[in-house]
């Protein structure tokens, strides 16, 4: 005999409201490369440019009228005609135009979002002299940016990541708690390596962008440097510490520093000694040491980190 399924809880069926939630749409990673053509030398620059619209868009969702939405086409070709229509300066600078420029011309669009990488090429030399157009791509390390426009505000929330940093002096780990599962030696001297990615906040727009990076960048790579680390945790807020001394313009900053672990490799088996000079760089697991460091006062962030991720 067939027997019905238990009943379902009621309110696990009773109809309710079914609505749109947060939604945004846009281009993502649009691939801009520039070149001014200066007559001693070409200046070349390469981004990776997403952008995000938020605004009046249930229709699209609910009944599919299109009428409010700037296709995501037309986002990327605005990309390409403002990088047209004047040099993209800084990427702040072109995130801030492109952000204003979709809030502006766009009635029913009243958030923009735009984040841009910019990825690192530099002049080659040959024969020691550097190369008028010839150019080799710099590194993993790329800077970043994330910007916010609405209502006749903009919120900047600058960065870098894949920023590769390793000291073989000055790394300490030792005095924390042992239970059953540890094992873990305590060390007084190991190498201590990481991959930084930093965004800070501006706490308003007036900003010489690429002299504030560079100093921002300087603080991060000179305290890992010197600073005698007993944690990476303890490196983290250094590094934090020392950006927000010296930028009063960043409020806060959040710092993801994964510990890219060199362990001393054993060559007991083979009758040798290791004196802290053999080691084995593991890729995974990975320690991941995440935090922020704020300024107590600053300016209300608003928008500025809701850009990050991406949604
Ligand atoms: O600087 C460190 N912090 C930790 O929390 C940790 N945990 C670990 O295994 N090694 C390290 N190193």
């Amino acid at each position: 005999m067939l027997t019905s399924p238990d009943p379902v809880p009621t309110e696990l069926t009773a109809p309710g409201a079914i609505r749109l939630g947060a939604n945004q749409y846009g281009k993502a990673e649009v691939r801009l490369v520039t070149v001014s053509r200066e007559p001693d030398a070409h200046h070349l620059r390469d981004l990776t440019i997403s952008t995000a619209l938020r605004g009046d868009l249930a229709d699209t969702h609910l009944t599919g009228d299109n009428t409010k939405v700037l296709t995501t086409d037309t986002q990327k070709n605005t990309v390409y005609a403002l990088a047209g229509q004047q040099p993209v300066g800084e990427i702040e600078e072109f995130a801030l135009r492109l952000g204003r420029h979709f809030v502006a011309t766009q009635a029913a669009i009243d958030q923009a979002r735009v984040l841009v990488d910019e990825h690192h090429w530099r002049r080659v030399a040959v024969a020691g002299q550097p190369h008028p157009h010839a150019f080799a791509r710099g590194g993993g390390e790329t800077r970043t940016t994330a910007v916010t426009v609405a209502a006749g505000q903009a919120w900047v929330v600058s960065g870098l990541r894949d920023l590769v940093l390793l000291k073989t002096a000055g790394s300490e780990f030792h005095g924390f708690p042992r239970d059953r599962y540890t094992t873990l030696p305590e060390t007084t001297d190991r190498v201590l390596a990481t991959s930084v990615t930093a965004r800070w906040r501006y706490q308003h727009l007036d900003v010489a962008w690429r002299a504030a990076f560079e100093e921002v960048r300087a603080c991060l790579v000179g305290v890992f440097a010197d600073q005698h680390s007993r944690s990476l945790q303890q490196t983290l807020y250094a590094m934090g510490e020392a950006v927000l001394a010296a930028r009063p313009d960043v409020g806060e900053i959040r710092l993801s520093l994964p510990n890219r672990h060199h362990v001393p490799v054993d060559l007991t088996p083979f009758g040798l000694t290791n004196d802290n000079e053999v080691f084995v760089a593991t890729d995974r697991p990975y320690g991941l040491i995440e935090g922020e460091v704020r300024r107590e006062g600053a300016s209300d962030p608003g928008l500025a980190w809701h850009t990050l991720p991406a949604f």
